[in-house]
């Protein structure tokens, strides 16, 4: 028998899935004009809505797998049995880093410290099906879309619909950066965070890697003054880098975060955002400076 043919692109589908993978769902996003729609050309990247690890590549760096993350634990009863370690449980269930900082994130859904069960993964849940307070799958939809910026060097960015006749209050949870979650030290790409997200385990810190999935916080440019600021939370046992408005935003408005200090140098980049005139080092004076301002004004006022 003639071996078979493998062909990419019939192995994939829309609304299909790419092997044992997440589903197949391209993202789309308004061309700068906002006169059509277009897929996201080049896009490997698909959309999910929890983070996902591809057992193949814990394989490949050599390291047990341990979590199950694409299908997160739908009980507590199975919270306790297959999907987290022990030792994952542990660390959980103790709220103190490696250097004794205390945790002190609460839970979006019910507001409860991560360590009190009653905080659970139906937490999570709720705010990805669009149930809870929260509904943040509506919430995109509803209030923000992703469009071209224009230039070349920025791509695609997220913006406030410019329909919408609502503004979004300062201090709103707007969404949280979801990935694949890979060993690192992984292969750099764009799309990296590098927090420590969901379980942890060994002194391997997990990456979130937006680079082939994630959702569509992975479009948020950088701004030297930016107006979405970020915080590691919890939603029920799960970690995560949340995104929250620093300042009102109105319609029309991009979402910008800021990348730190040594993004653009050290992807021998410069960043173009509105701050500043042309190209520029956000680590010179008043740019770096004044995110980092910004970023904490965010977190004080979360506290
Ligand atoms: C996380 S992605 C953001 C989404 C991206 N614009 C896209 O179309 O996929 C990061 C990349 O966006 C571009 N970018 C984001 N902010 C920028 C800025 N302020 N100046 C220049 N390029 C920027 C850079 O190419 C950067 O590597």
């Amino acid at each position: 028998m003639p071996p078979k043919k493998a062909n990419a692109t019939n192995r994939v589908t829309k609304g299909g899935r790419l092997g044992h993978g997440p589903k197949w769902t391209p993202f789309e996003a308004w061309n700068f004009d906002r006169t059509a729609r277009e897929t996201i050309p080049g896009a490997t990247c698909k959309q999910i809505d929890s983070f996902y690890a591809d057992p193949r590549r814990w394989n490949a760096a050599g390291r047990p797998q341990r979590p199950r993350l694409p299908t997160l634990p739908k009980t507590e009863a199975e919270n306790e049995s297959a999907c987290i370690t022990d030792r994952a449980r542990a660390a959980l269930a103790e709220p103190v880093d490696a250097l004794g900082v205390k945790y002190c994130y609460t839970c979006f859904e019910c507001g409860r410290n991560p360590d009190d069960p009653a905080c659970g993964v139906q937490c999570y849940d709720e705010i990805h099906s669009g149930g809870g307070t929260t509904g943040m799958k509506t919430f995109f939809k509803k209030w923000l879309e992703i469009r071209h910026t224009g230039t070349a060097d920025k791509g695609y960015g997220v913006f406030v619909k410019t329909n919408g006749r609502y503004e979004i209050p300062k201090g709103s949870y707007l969404g949280h950066y979801v990935g694949e979650i890979v060993p690192g030290p992984s292969k750099n790409n764009m799309y990296l965070y590098e927090p420590q997200v969901g379980l942890e385990w060994d002194t391997d810190r997990p990456i979130v890697d937006a680079g082939k999935m994630g959702n569509w916080t992975r479009f948020m440019n950088s701004s030297c003054d930016p107006n979405v600021g970020e915080a590691i939370m919890q939603i029920g046992k799960v970690r995560v880098i949340a995104f929250f408005a620093n300042k009102t935003l109105k319609s029309g408005d991009q979402l910008c975060i800021y990348y730190g200090d040594d993004y653009f140098t050290g992807h021998g980049l410069q960043c173009t955002c509105d701050e500043f005139e042309g190209p520029h080092d956000p680590t010179v004076v008043g740019a770096g400076l004044k995110a980092r301002e910004r970023q904490q004004q965010a977190l004080g006022s979360q506290s």
